[in-house]
């Protein structure tokens, strides 16, 4: 099977998803330096939730890569560089990660790996490095093209060395139709990557320790199961993010008797697209929080080419055009198609009883 990367054929968005899938394996090898290292540079933001040296820096390579490559599209991100702007010594870390995990790396290395180097873009000094970081600030998803990242996903689970990802995904016109997971703890030892472009299938690839190199895909489908009782549920590891009892209540409820698989992150939604489990719920512990678009732009479309569908708790479409959050939508199930209408009926019910009817949005 040819790689993208010699491939000739123009399907739709080939550029984007090879782009995407470059730049997310770069952030990907950074995070495993960030990783290995004794500082993480951790902070906690005003949400109470950790940001690290590993999450500016996946952020400001990735964005680079979009603006070679992709000048005139909106992105939205996670992160600012407010917290860098304020902490002089944490950005001179954060460009002393990336300079040393990426450029220096670069040193010696043969003419076609320093041209991908400068292909995904170049960052000169920590001022372009903090502008970069900003470039995430659209707020405005439901028009053109938009990228949607999460630079690291499951920063706690990044920190204990659980599961994290690194979520890129492309709204046009606010429909995702190139999402890309990198999962470095996930899978075969150095992780993978996953890739789908709308209506081109899923595939998965080793994540590389060589910026350049893009393995040769394999297609990868869910679980082809036709009956609920024979799903494994994956859920998070924070209670806080997700409601565990009542996701057990559900799981009984469709006769699901196997344990639930627990990843921290949006690597749930590759654990679904690999066949690790079937269903991932996620109903919110609290009414108040609305679920992020870099969250879901991804992972909905890795696992929607894979067989399966992504809806809100109320079994209603995930709507990508409310910017930043989902604002027409609370909770997520994921699940192979053959088994939606069972999951979305019992899963509805238990929604309405619990928190209420959708027009309680
Ligand atoms: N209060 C919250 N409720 C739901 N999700 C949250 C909350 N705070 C952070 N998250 C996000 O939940 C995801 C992790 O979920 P899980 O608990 O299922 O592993 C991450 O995307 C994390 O963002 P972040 O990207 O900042 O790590
Ligand atoms: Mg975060
Ligand atoms: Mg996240
Ligand atoms: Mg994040």
């Amino acid at each position: 099977m040819a790689t993208t990367t010699t491939s000739t054929s123009s399907l739709p968005y080939e550029k984007e998803r090879r782009i995407a899938e470059l730049a997310v394996q770069r952030a990907a090898i950074l995070s495993k330096a960030v990783y290995n290292s004794k500082v993480k540079g951790t902070l906690e933001k005003s949400d109470n939730s950790p940001v690290t040296i590993a999450d500016f820096g996946a952020q400001a390579l990735v964005f680079a890569s979009l603006r070679n490559n992709f000048p005139d599209d909106n992105i939205i991100g996670e992160e600012d560089s407010g917290d860098l702007r304020s902490n002089k010594e944490l950005a001179s870390l954060v460009f002393k990660a990336i300079t040393e995990a990426v450029y220096s790396n670069t040193t010696g290395q043969s003419s076609s790996e320093s041209s991908s180097s400068n292909e995904l873009g170049v960052i000169n000094n920590e001022a372009e490095m903090l502008d970069l970081i900003d470039k995430g600030d659209c707020t405005d998803s439901g028009k053109g093209r938009v990228w949607a990242l999460d630079p690291i996903d499951g920063t706690k689970g990044f920190l204990r060395g659980g599961q994290y990802a690194i979520a890129l995904g492309l709204l046009v016109d606010g429909v995702v139709t190139v999402g890309v997971l990198g999962c470095p703890n996930l899978g075969e030892e150095g992780g993978v990557l996953l890739s789908a472009v709308k209506g081109q299938g899923t595939v998965v690839r080793p994540l590389t320790s060589d910026f350049s190199t893009l393995p040769d895909p394999s297609r990868v489908t869910m679980n082809p199961i036709t009956t609920t009782s024979d799903a494994t549920f994956c859920e998070g590891v924070e209670t806080g993010h997700s409601n565990h009892n009542l996701q057990a209540k559900i799981a009984a409820g469709l006769g699901i008797t196997k344990p639930s698989v627990r990843y921290d992150s949006q690597a749930k939604y590759a654990a679904l697209a690999l066949g690790e489990a079937e269903i991932y719920l996620r109903l919110p512990s609290s009414m108040k929080y609305e679920e992020k678009i870099w969250d879901h732009a991804a992972g909905s479309l890795v696992v929607e080419e894979a067989g399966g569908v992504a809806f809100d708790m109320y079994g209603e479409k995930l709507d990508f055009t409310t910017g930043r959050t989902f604002k027409k939508n609370k909770g997520v199930i994921v699940m192979p198609k053959a088994i939606q209408e069972d999951v979305v009926r019992v899963v509805r019910e238990v929604a309405i009883e619990v928190y209420g009817g959708k027009s309680s949005l």
